[in-house]
């Protein structure tokens, strides 16, 4: 690297910084803006002399948003130390064993959110301050305040800061997003915007609303005068605050190594993101003797997970024709690496998806995968534009049979019901594992067949014979066998996992449960007033499986001819006061609420969650709350639990 690159790239690396810091928008993936902050350290290394004065690799990032006031930390923040591998690892513990041998290192987790200093006076939490650069930061103590984690009062009278990483779940963080493209609103990119952009709100309305949640991982300036970090953190959490999962000491690198491999498996079932593990040296005297860099401690250090987030390019977008006949974009992406898997396809969910993020072919996007995730484009990159980048058009045909489309709201429709897409998508979904589980009628097969003319609807999969398959490309005996077995296999199935095989649109597994053991195979003729009594079918549910058995009657009728389902209903209960009727229950009673419920339904009566006129009782237990007070208001009957025993008792 040239010093004018060097110096271009820290003008890269600052306006990234400033999008990340600042705006809590980031304009690049963490992974790119640590490539290329190691390239610049290592050039810095080499000639310190031309060092940048204003390198983001010599100082705490991060500036004061107008609007807050400032607020100075007692003692220093600091950054951390990030390393990548075994061989980082290997040499940070080098450096750190020239002040003594033995050091014993104490794990954390690596929530990734924003960083909060919170400090406490007379046991009182008197202020609470982002990081900023290090020595001042922003106030945000009244949003502090609406933290549910975060004590107002502790038991330490002396002077502490407590420090620790404001985060949000991922669940809240897909919600908050979902509201915000509901108003309008640009989503956040990922969790740690979300939550860095929900603290640092000049209404703390605001904040409070995003359920944020403090993961305390250590303190500032104390009195506390403790040896262990690995102690320190054990009398914090015993001050009210919630301790964080595997906070472990380790003796050696393998032992550091097993910590972290576990972390990293079990990353997808925090119910919060992290991007890493903190490895602090446990002893504090020996921190004190090792003391800090510009910029992080030389005590600890962040040994990074790998990436979940990418940088790549939009090639392409294809159409996928659902069975539903929802045409679905999707993004075909330069292939790249995440966590191990190769992805190159993202989903899109509609064209409304394309142009809220303004997407366009050859754009350079942030992708995400994360577990078992679709991977998903979470922004486009536009102040990388060349020219180069094309339009995304609406299609208005069908790109499999191409007969006209529907536009319906934000959803694209082909209507053709013979749309071989349409067809061979049903097919597929009526054989997947959850529905029919017919071993061996995998995508590429189903497809095969249709083309092939052997098989044009469901039905027809009853009619296949060992002849029709053999002489198929690639079909042996043994296979052509195996699948008319696996297929007359699924004789005598429940009901109403042949009715959720179906397909219909809204009616999913829960669904179709719930209506087979209301209805059973009367469920062919029931009518929209019967489904919409029951809790948890909508008019959209309802509507949808009307219009389904409107036009597939005859289908229906023949398939359940052929394969005789188990129908499991349920018993028509003997006459009592709850039956046909509709009971909502609240509060703690002797029993559990799933007893309970279980023992009206077995009565007949229909349980519902919520009270309303059509309610007909409200059975009460302990701490009942506001729908007691639905039930006095619309003058419902209520009976407290001993009461309901009562009037069932023989
Ligand atoms: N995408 C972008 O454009 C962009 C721009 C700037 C920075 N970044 C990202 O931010 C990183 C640098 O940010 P940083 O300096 O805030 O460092 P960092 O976020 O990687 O690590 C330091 C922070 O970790 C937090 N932390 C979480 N758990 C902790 C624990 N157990 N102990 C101690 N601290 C803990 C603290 O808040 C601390 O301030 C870069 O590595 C990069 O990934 C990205
Ligand atoms: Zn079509």
């Amino acid at each position: 690297m040239t010093k004018e690159e060097y110096d271009k790239n820290i003008e890269t690396l600052i306006t990234w910084a400033k999008a990340y810091y600042v705006y809590d928008e980031p304009i690049a993936s963490d992974e790119e803006y640590d490539k290329l902050a190691r390239l610049c350290l290592d050039f810095e290394n080499k000639n310190p002399e031309l060092t940048h004065q204003n390198s983001p690799n010599k100082r705490v990032g991060g500036v004061i948003l107008d609007g807050f006031s400032k607020a100075n930390h007692l003692s220093r923040m600091w950054s951390q130390e990030d390393i990548f591998n075994t061989k980082e690892l290997e040499d940070w513990i080098k450096r750190a064993s020239k002040v003594g041998d033995n050091l014993e290192f104490f794990c954390q987790p690596k929530f990734d959110g924003v960083s909060l200093n919170l400090i406490y006076e007379n046991g009182i939490l008197k202020q609470a301050i982002t990081r900023g650069d290090g020595e001042i930061g922003e106030d945000v103590t009244q949003n502090a305040y609406t933290i549910q984690s975060i004590p107002l009062k502790i038991d330490e009278k002396s002077l502490i800061e407590i420090r620790g990483e404001v985060v949000i779940k991922k669940s809240d963080f897909e919600n908050i997003n979902k509201d915000r493209i509901k108003n309008g609103e640009t989503p956040f990119s990922n969790p740690r915007n979300a939550s860095a952009g929900s603290l640092r709100q000049l209404d703390s309305n605001i904040t409070a609303k995003r359920k944020l949640f403090f993961n305390v991982w250590g303190v500032g300036q104390n009195s506390l005068n403790l040896q262990k970090t690995s102690e320190m953190m054990k009398y914090i959490f015993s001050l009210g605050f919630i301790e964080a999962p595997m906070q472990t000491l380790a003796k050696s690198i393998e032992e550091i190594e097993n910590i972290y491999n576990n972390m990293v498996s079990k990353r997808d079932s925090f119910p919060m993101l992290l991007d890493g593990m903190v490895i602090k040296i446990d002893d504090i005297h020996t921190q004190e003797d090792l003391g800090f860099t510009q910029k992080f401690p030389r005590w600890s250090c962040a040994y990074k997970f790998p990436a979940l987030e990418k940088t790549t390019k939009l090639k392409d977008i294809i159409l996928q024709v659902g069975r539903t006949g929802v045409v679905t974009p999707v993004a075909i992406v330069e292939p790249v690496l995440i966590e191990g898997a190769n992805v190159e396809r993202a989903s899109l969910h509609n064209f409304d998806e394309i142009n809220r993020l303004d997407l366009k072919i050859n754009d350079s996007v942030i992708i995400i995968r994360s577990g078992d995730v679709i991977p998903k484009i979470t922004k486009v990159l536009k102040d990388r534009r060349t020219g180069d980048e094309k339009e995304i058009i609406k299609p208005t045909l069908c790109p499999v049979c191409s007969s006209e489309l529907l536009i319906e709201d934000i959803m694209i429709k082909c209507q053709n019901l013979d749309c071989s897409a349409r067809v061979v998508s049903s097919i597929i979904y009526f054989a997947s594992k959850n529905c029919m589980n017919i071993d061996g009628l995998g995508d590429k097969i189903v497809e095969q067949l249709v083309r092939e003319q052997k098989i044009f609807d469901i039905l027809d999969l009853y009619s296949l014979k060992f002849e029709d398959l053999n002489i198929l490309d690639g079909f042996r005996e043994k296979k052509a066998q195996n699948l008319i077995d696996a297929i007359k296999n699924t004789k005598g199935s429940e009901l109403h996992r042949v009715i959720n095989a179906l397909g219909i649109e809204h009616i999913g597994e829960v669904a179709s449960k719930q209506l087979c053991f209301e209805f059973g195979l009367n469920l062919i003729n029931v009518t929209f007033e019967e489904l919409i009594t029951l809790d948890g079918i909508g008019e959209q549910m309802a509507n949808s499986l009307l219009e389904f058995m409107r036009v597939n009657k005859e289908i229906v009728l023949k398939l359940f001819e052929i394969i005789q389902p188990t129908v499991t209903q349920k018993i028509e209960a003997k006459e009592n006061i709850f039956k046909n009727k509709t009971v909502v229950v609240t509060g703690t009673m002797s029993k559990s609420r799933n007893e309970i419920k279980e023992l009206l339904e077995n009565l007949g009566a229909k349980i519902s969650s919520s009270v309303s006129k059509k309610t007909d009782f409200v059975i009460f237990g302990e701490d009942a709350g506001s729908k007691y007070d639905k039930a006095i208001e619309l003058n419902i009957k209520i009976l407290t639990e001993n009461e309901m025993y009562e009037l069932i008792k023989n």
